[in-house]
């Protein structure tokens, strides 16, 4: 598979300087991935001057698995990695990581249970305690992911993301509290670590590492989805005569909510925009730009604007069934249609409705999944959650199950209210939409997803 020759403004990021902080935020389809991978070639290539080891580094592994495939010649002096190997690697060489260190998502979420009900025998009666948990432990990965330490920072820590305080200024110390009882729990079960604190030993260790750097240029695609805290430690992981180049599009932010890499403290004098969507078509870039533009996103700093693309296709299909059987039928079917001659995937929410669709594809058919360690490109189905499609692309795609009952997800509606449950769940749609290069068909049940726009002119809509 060769990479298109970049052009515009792609080649002025490309051969920005090896030295330095560089943002480039662009909008899905932009080439960012593309330029990721040239970039590390340029940076790498040992007949200049500044030539040097480099780490281009994203946060899942099934990226990882695709760019590996993408780079149509041998990188030299590049190395691809997601940020958890890097982290687990480095704190391995520093002695710092042993085989069982870090708490797995599953044992986080049991003791940040224990946590909060240890405090609410404590304090019975309060108040705070009849948030669900789901809350508190998402306050516990953010305080994480901005590596905050004491209460006093928590309680005055200026971000500049979307964020509005989950808790109110009088419930913090108590939420800190509940924070530091989780701290103490983990460390009693013998876990150094959970996924979303480690980037903060990784920082505490570069800052001691007086060693020589293993890398003289990270390259960080998929940015919008690392923590302030994790960019902060893989700037601390370059010489001063170094460079780091951060790409991402804050659209697409699918798993640090309500994060910013703005936060991060990287010294950058200007951020470059990659505009043009080189991916979709006309219509379905259309539908993109028109979710972008729903009030979910509203306020959302750093979004870029896409330029219309030039090719033209369909218009995005939305077909209405009386019966989840029937459009559960209708899937498997269309889906083996496309595939006779294109990449075609189905997009999940959950991995229940990943599961129930997974049974009636034909034998063989791939499934997208964070631990994929090939990847088969050219005609056929691939399918899989929202969140496994990141930075891919297809085809067609065909998002099943778009109805009221699922998106937003209810449990998130419960857990977090509607309109953040929406922010979450709309950007997920829009990674979901933004994967189609030619078609793409959206399916539903019942009553229609309030996430999509209901302007008729961006799709055709058929009742079956
Ligand atoms: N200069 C170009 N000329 C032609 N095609 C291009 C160019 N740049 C990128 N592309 C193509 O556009 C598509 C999208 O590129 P890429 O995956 O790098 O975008 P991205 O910004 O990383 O997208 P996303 O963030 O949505 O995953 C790819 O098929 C890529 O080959």
């Amino acid at each position: 598979m060769s990479l298109p020759q970049p052009i515009g403004r792609q080649k002025e990021v490309l051969y920005l300087p090896a030295r330095g902080h560089f943002a480039v935020l662009g909008t899905a389809g932009s080439g960012k991935t593309t330029l990721a991978i040239l970039r590390s070639a340029f940076l790498g290539n040992p007949r200049t001057e500044h030539c040097g080891k480099t780490l281009l580094v994203t946060f899942n592994k099934a990226l990882v698995t695709y760019l590996k495939h993408l780079q149509d010649i041998k990188l030299v002096n590049v190395k691809i990695e997601n940020y958890h190997l890097f982290a687990r690697g480095y704190l391995a060489f520093r002695n710092k990581m042993s085989r069982y260190a870090i708490l797995t998502p599953d044992d986080r979420e049991a003791l940040v249970k224990q946590a909060v009900n240890n405090l609410s025998w404590q304090y019975s009666l309060h108040p705070l305690f009849d948030y669900p948990v789901e809350l508190f432990s998402e306050e516990i990965r953010w305080i994480a992911h901005y590596g905050i330490t004491t209460y006093e920072e928590y309680q005055n820590l200026d971000v500049s993301s979307d964020r509005e305080m989950r808790f109110k200024e009088e419930e913090r110390e108590l939420v800190f509290e509940i924070y530091q009882t989780y701290l103490n729990l983990r460390q009693q079960s013998g876990k150094k670590y959970d996924w979303d604190d480690i980037a903060t030993t990784v920082c505490e260790e570069f800052d001691a590492d007086t060693s020589k750097r293993l890398y003289k240029h990270i390259v960080i695609d998929e940015g919008q989805d690392f923590s302030p805290q994790m960019i902060r430690s893989l700037a601390s992981a370059i010489p001063a005569d170094g460079s780091l180049t951060f790409f991402g599009d804050v659209a697409q932010q699918i798993y640090g909510h309500r994060i910013s890499w703005r936060d991060a403290g990287l010294d950058i004098r200007q951020v470059w925009e990659f505009k043009q969507n080189y991916r979709n078509t006309k219509q379905i870039a259309k539908l993109g730009l028109a979710i972008s533009k729903m009030p979910y996103f509203k306020g959302v700093p750093d979004l870029v604007e896409p330029v219309s693309p030039p090719a033209d296709g369909a218009l995005p299909t939305i077909v209405e069934f009386s019966s989840p059987d029937q459009e559960i039928l209708f899937v498997v079917s269309e889906a083996i249609a496309l595939a006779r001659m294109q990449s075609v995937a189905i997009l999940f929410r959950d991995r229940q409705d990943e599961k129930l669709i997974g049974q009636y594809l034909p034998k063989g058919t791939i499934r997208l999944h964070r631990e994929m360690t090939t990847w088969q490109a050219g005609a056929g189905i691939r399918y899989g959650t929202y969140h496994s499609a990141k930075g891919l692309e297809f085809d067609a795609v065909i998002l099943p199950f778009c109805n009221n009952k699922k998106l937003p997800d209810p449990e998130a509606v419960e857990a977090f209210g509607e309109p953040d449950a929406s922010a979450q769940d709309g950007r997920l749609l829009y990674v979901g939409v933004t994967r189609a290069k030619t078609r793409l068909i959206i399916t539903y049940c019942g009553e229609i997803t309030s996430l999509l726009p209901s302007d008729t002119s961006l799709y055709e809509r058929v009742k079956r």
